[in-house]
């Protein structure tokens, strides 16, 4: 797929494939994130190209196969908690607000309005809104901004509980530690840097040992022992993480 705003290419000819269960868009700013999103929910259209959901055209998916939780959001400030996410699930098909309202914890502010809610609030709002009715697919467009840590985890692990039964798929600029995602794309400067699946995510690893001066051994057995029989020890061995990884592209 393509998409070009005059002389930026947004999306230069990307291709990639997201696996059932937890995934991630992950890229910087600019990146082109948004765009895609933007596309794939119908608020833009591609110069070139096609994506398919659940094996359909994205155009053809129903309000209750796919769901999306926007960064931005234009709500009105005077829309109640409870009667909006019930008012979602009945248009989707199914009212299942209160038994998302439970999962995400919002039962004691049901009857706020959203203009009252804190920024961490609204937020969980809108990432819980886009799990009622049950969708198939839900994108949810950097869900952990202006979230606390501890309410970033109980999202995390809601997102672990819900994978099981749908797709989720995490746009985000951040890479958030989550124990098993299914698939990763990495994109930057309007293409795609990786693209990987299952095994090959969780073949990410190794260590990586630092030393007092700052200096850093990754996966290099033979180093390390080296520089310990010269006298040096490490200030720490980590195994390497996902994050770790990705840093290297940036
Ligand atoms: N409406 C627009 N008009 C002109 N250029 C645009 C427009 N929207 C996006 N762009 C440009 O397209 C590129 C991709 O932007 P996009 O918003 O898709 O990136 P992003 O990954 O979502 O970034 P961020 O993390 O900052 O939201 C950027 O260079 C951006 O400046």
């Amino acid at each position: 797929m393509s998409k070009s705003y005059g002389d930026t290419k947004a999306l230069d000819n990307v291709s990639f494939k997201l696996s059932e269960g937890l995934s991630f868009i992950l890229g910087p700013n600019g990146s082109g994130k948004t765009t895609f999103i933007k596309i794939l929910s119908g608020i833009t259209y591609p110069d070139a190209g096609e994506i398919k959901v659940l094996g359909k055209d994205y155009g053809d998916l129903t309000k209750g196969e796919i769901s999306f939780s926007f960064e931005k959001t234009n709500l009105s400030p005077s829309i109640k908690v409870g009667e909006y996410l019930s008012a979602i699930g009945e248009w989707r098909g199914e009212d299942n607000s209160r038994e998302v309202m439970e999962m995400f914890e919002l039962r004691n502010v049901e009857s706020k309005r959203f203009s009252e809610l804190s920024q961490g609030y609204k937020r969980r709002f809108l990432v819980a809104s886009a799990f009622v009715g049950s969708p198939k697919v839900v994108f949810l467009d950097e869900p952990f901004s202006n979230v606390d840590i501890v309410a970033k985890k109980r999202m995390m692990e809601v997102f672990m509980e819900l994978k099981r039964e749908r797709n989720i798929v995490i746009v985000s600029h951040v890479f958030t530690n989550i124990e098993e995602i299914d698939s990763l794309v990495v994109l930057y400067n309007g293409k795609v840097l990786r693209n990987l699946h299952g095994k090959e995510l969780q073949d990410i690893g190794g260590f990586k040992a630092v030393f007092s001066d700052g200096s850093v051994v990754v996966n290099d057995l033979d180093e390390l022992v080296e520089r310990i029989r010269n006298g040096q020890r490490p200030v720490s061995i980590k195994p390497v993480t996902l994050e770790d990884w990705l840093m290297d592209f940036f």
